[in-house]
């Protein structure tokens, strides 16, 4: 179970979040600046919450008066927004980057032959197309084997074809991993054929939306 009860002060407003998931996949959509993307950020520890907790399985990540837990003692999968591969590294290291010195174990070579991602291994990031990025994004957020995993408009760059093919790796993926995924989008439809949840954020305010009637 991921808990997370804080606020964040934005320069418009301030994030309160009140947010509980189990080992689904949840959909977070709102307009543009409304905090989606600072929520996640707080989740993986890149962003501060001024006040409140934030828990995941009993592991306390932030609580008043405490020590933030380190982002990489979080395990925390996290798919950027524009993928954030690293330019200067080949397809293998950016997706052992979490893993450093280690050889690749097995299930990076199961997660990269799911997703189709073996041949490209020693490829670079400005070699490959933009549903090869995601997948290889992909990868890397789930290389550490993430107790949650965190995607921020992880399709939105996708030809349509591309992005039904991710989207169905992507349940796959939830379906043997049984990880609490927090996917922010801007599409409703998408929401709708992913996610188990969906919750909005506008300036600042969460709120849960019926998943049957959910509209922008
Ligand atoms: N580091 C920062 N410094 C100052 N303002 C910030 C910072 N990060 C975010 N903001 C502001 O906080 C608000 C929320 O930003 P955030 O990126 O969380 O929104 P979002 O809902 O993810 O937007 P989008 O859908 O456009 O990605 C925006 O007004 C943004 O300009």
């Amino acid at each position: 179970m991921l808990k997370a009860e804080f606020t964040k002060q934005l320069p418009e407003f301030d994030l309160q979040a009140e947010f509980k998931m189990d080992r689904e996949i949840v959909a977070i959509v709102g307009p543009s600046g409304s905090g989606k993307t600072t929520f996640l950020n707080c989740l993986a520890g890149t962003v501060s919450p001024d006040m409140g907790r934030i828990e995941l399985g009993g592991r306390v990540f932030a609580e008043e008066g405490g020590k933030p837990l380190r982002i990489q003692d979080r395990r925390v999968g996290y798919l950027f927004q524009d993928y954030a591969l690293f330019p200067h590294m080949t397809v293998r290291e950016n997706i052992l980057f979490g893993l450093p010195g280690q050889p690749e174990p097995s299930h990076v070579r199961e997660l990269t032959e799911l997703l189709g991602i073996r041949p490209l291994m020693d490829k670079y990031p400005h070699e490959i197309s933009g549903g090869e990025k995601q997948r290889t994004a992909l990868a890397r957020a789930l290389a550490m084997k993430p107790e949650l995993l965190l995607l921020d408009e992880p399709f939105s760059a996708l030809d349509d074809e591309t992005r039904l093919r991710c989207r169905n790796e992507l349940m796959r993926i939830h379906r043997d991993w049984q990880i609490p995924v927090l996917m922010v989008t801007h599409s409703m439809d998408e929401a709708r054929r992913t996610a188990d949840r969906i919750v909005r954020i506008e300036k600042g305010r969460m709120a849960e939306l019926p998943i049957r009637e959910a509209s922008l």
